[in-house]
């Protein structure tokens, strides 16, 4: 549902005075200033995307958008680079104006090249005349005249929110803004946010070099820093004591706000501060108020900080985290193969309690006896137990590089990250799931016919199970559509395809000696899991298999 503000007080965003934030109605947020009111405007998000049609072409769609005003850091976890992954994890558009280049890595800061402020100025006004970010992010502004030249372009291209990172130091100790910004800073900058985010030294310089240690102190410094003029303070507590969590205040002029997470245990937080900014940012300019902005930030940072924990980039004592990550986790995992449909194993809770086994005792067993991918269909466990069993086999399947599928159950697939589902026709459609699922995962479809397979292919199935082949006590009224059926259905399709159904030792040279190329393998339940030992029938079921390709070549 979209809702539009239409309009934008811009001018006069810049005022030092408390806010308090008031919810006109869904979607439109009104902040009360010193001036009548001013509006940031929150818009309907469809897949990350603001859609805001630009005038006079409504097909056209405007993507929240972030300028950053920062620095470049050459080993790519902070500065600029964090700036665009952040935004880009979080789906914005993030332009950018380059205020220096430095040599950075894990060791430190080796040099530190400043571009000339004319220079600043003219990327300034090529973005902001011409792009209307949304929103403005500053990292490391090296010199007052930088500073200046910032404030000036901004009160001539206005935009909605400006939110301040005053990075000074970086972790490592090196100087990156030196002392003598502090009076523009404290002067021009600040009055103007709506946001500033400094860590405990840049809160402590700020304030003429108060020391702060505790949380109280963080307190204390927000509501000293809110009175030099930003609408809202962040305190962030990534250099608290290692003892102690993570914790942030913020300090909206009236009320404080504790954003706590537990500590990471990792060397590679560089970055954390130009990445907790660039998410406040882009959260703005997609229409959030600043509380949420702040919240989704805070946890956006703590995910990625854990996602990267054990990353390794670099010699040095900090290194950088990864911001997409998770998208990479996918990226990454093993391309879905025809010939992993071999020997494919679908579990069965009734004859695991049958024969007195777990889930994960049964997988364990038909991994060692050599199925090549595994298929969790369990009807009867409830949800969360299911979940737990889909996690364990996972970290088996892992191991063994064999792919793990789950029946039906799109949404433990997602919330296991198993490698990929198994529908019917019954269950939700195919293009569905893959919407849901993304590119990267496997699905697989039951298809008794050839009109059943073309949907399967420009549905975006990975592959076809086609059965029953024989007939089979596993699935109550399932036609059966024997070797003629499932010969139809390969040949009707380009997607490979396992037989499933009645399957076992005594038939599976029949079934693999069909003859086509598509036919990539066998899918068992009873034959290996309603057996006393299924490591042994797995075996048996491989050799059988294997036979079975020999003679066909
Ligand atoms: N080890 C950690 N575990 C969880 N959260 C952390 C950790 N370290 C930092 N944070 C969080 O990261 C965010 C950035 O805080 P931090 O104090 O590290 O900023 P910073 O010093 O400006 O970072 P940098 O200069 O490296 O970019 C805060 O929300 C903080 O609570
Ligand atoms: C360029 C740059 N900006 C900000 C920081 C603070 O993390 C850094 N280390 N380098
Ligand atoms: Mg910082």
């Amino acid at each position: 549902m979209a809702y539009f503000c239409s309009q934008v007080l811009s001018t006069s965003f810049f005022t030092p005075k408390p806010q308090i934030p008031v919810l006109l109605s869904p979607g439109v947020a009104c902040i009360k200033s010193s001036q009548p009111y001013r509006f940031l405007h929150l818009k309907a998000m469809q897949d990350n995307k603001v859609s805001m049609p630009t005038p006079g072409d409504e097909s056209k769609v405007r993507v929240p958008h972030v300028l950053t005003v920062a620095g470049s850091d050459s080993g790519a976890g902070a500065g600029i680079q964090a700036d665009l992954k952040a935004c880009a994890a979080r789906g914005v558009y993030c332009s950018t104006v380059i205020t220096a280049v430095t040599a950075q890595n894990t060791l430190g800061v080796q040099g530190v090249n400043i571009v000339p402020e004319d220079f600043v100025a003219e990327q300034l006004r090529s973005v902001l005349s011409d792009m209307s970010p949304n929103v403005v992010k500053t990292g490391m502004l090296p010199s007052t005249g930088i500073v200046k030249t910032l404030c000036q372009s901004l009160k001539e291209f206005p935009v909605q929110a400006l939110v301040v990172d005053p990075v000074m130091v970086s972790t490592s100790g090196h100087t990156l803004a030196g002392p003598s910004i502090l009076d523009s800073f404290r002067e021009e900058l600040l009055p103007m946010a709506d946001i500033v985010t400094p860590n405990l030294k840049e809160a402590s310089a700020l304030l003429g070099g108060v020391p702060l240690e505790t949380i109280a102190d963080m307190r204390s410094a927000a509501k000293a820093i809110h009175d030099i003029g930003p609408r809202n303070v962040l305190v962030k507590g990534g250099d608290l004591p290692v003892s102690l969590d993570a914790v942030d205040v913020f300090y909206d002029g009236e009320d404080f706000y504790e954003f706590r997470s537990s500590r990471i245990m990792t060397p590679n937080t560089h970055g954390t501060g130009c990445t907790l900014a660039s998410t406040v940012a882009a959260e703005l300019a997609k229409g959030s108020q600043m509380l949420s902005a702040v919240k989704v930030a805070k946890r956006y940072v703590e995910a990625a900080l854990s996602y990267s924990k054990n990353i390794a980039i670099g010699g040095g004592l900090q290194g950088p985290m990864d911001h997409l990550l998770k998208l990479k986790s996918n990226v990454l995992r093993r391309p879905f193969d025809p010939c992993d449909l071999f020997l494919y194993a679908v579990t069965d809770s009734r004859m695991n309690k049958k024969w007195g086994r777990s889930i994960v005792d049964a997988v364990k067993a038909a991994i060692e006896g050599g199925a090549s991918i595994i298929q969790l269909r369990e009807k009867e466990v409830e949800t969360s137990d299911f979940l737990e069993a889909a996690k364990a086999c996972l970290k088996i399947c892992r191991v063994h590089g064999v792919p793990l599928l789950i029946n039906d159950r799109i949404d433990v697939a997602l919330a296991s990250d198993a490698d990929g589902v198994h529908i019917g026709q019954s269950d939700m459609p195919a293009h569905v799931a893959r919407a849901l699922l993304g590119p990267d995962k496997i699905i697989g479809v039951s298809c008794k016919t050839p009109e059943q397979a073309q949907q399967a292919w420009i549905d975006g199935a990975d592959y076809i199970g086609s059965g029953g082949v024989y007939p089979t006590n596993t699935k109550e009224n399932n036609k059966t559509i024997g070797l003629d059926g499932l010969k139809t259905v390969c040949l009707s399709s380009k997607l490979p395809v396992v037989a499933i159904g009645g399957i076992g030792i005594s038939n599976a040279q029949a079934v693999m000696g069909l003859g086509v190329p598509n036919l990539e393998g066998v899918a068992v339940v009873s034959a290996l899991f309603d057996r006393e030992c299924v490591l042994t029938e797995t075996r048996k079921l491989l050799e059988v298999l294997k036979e079975s390709t020999k003679i066909a070549n």
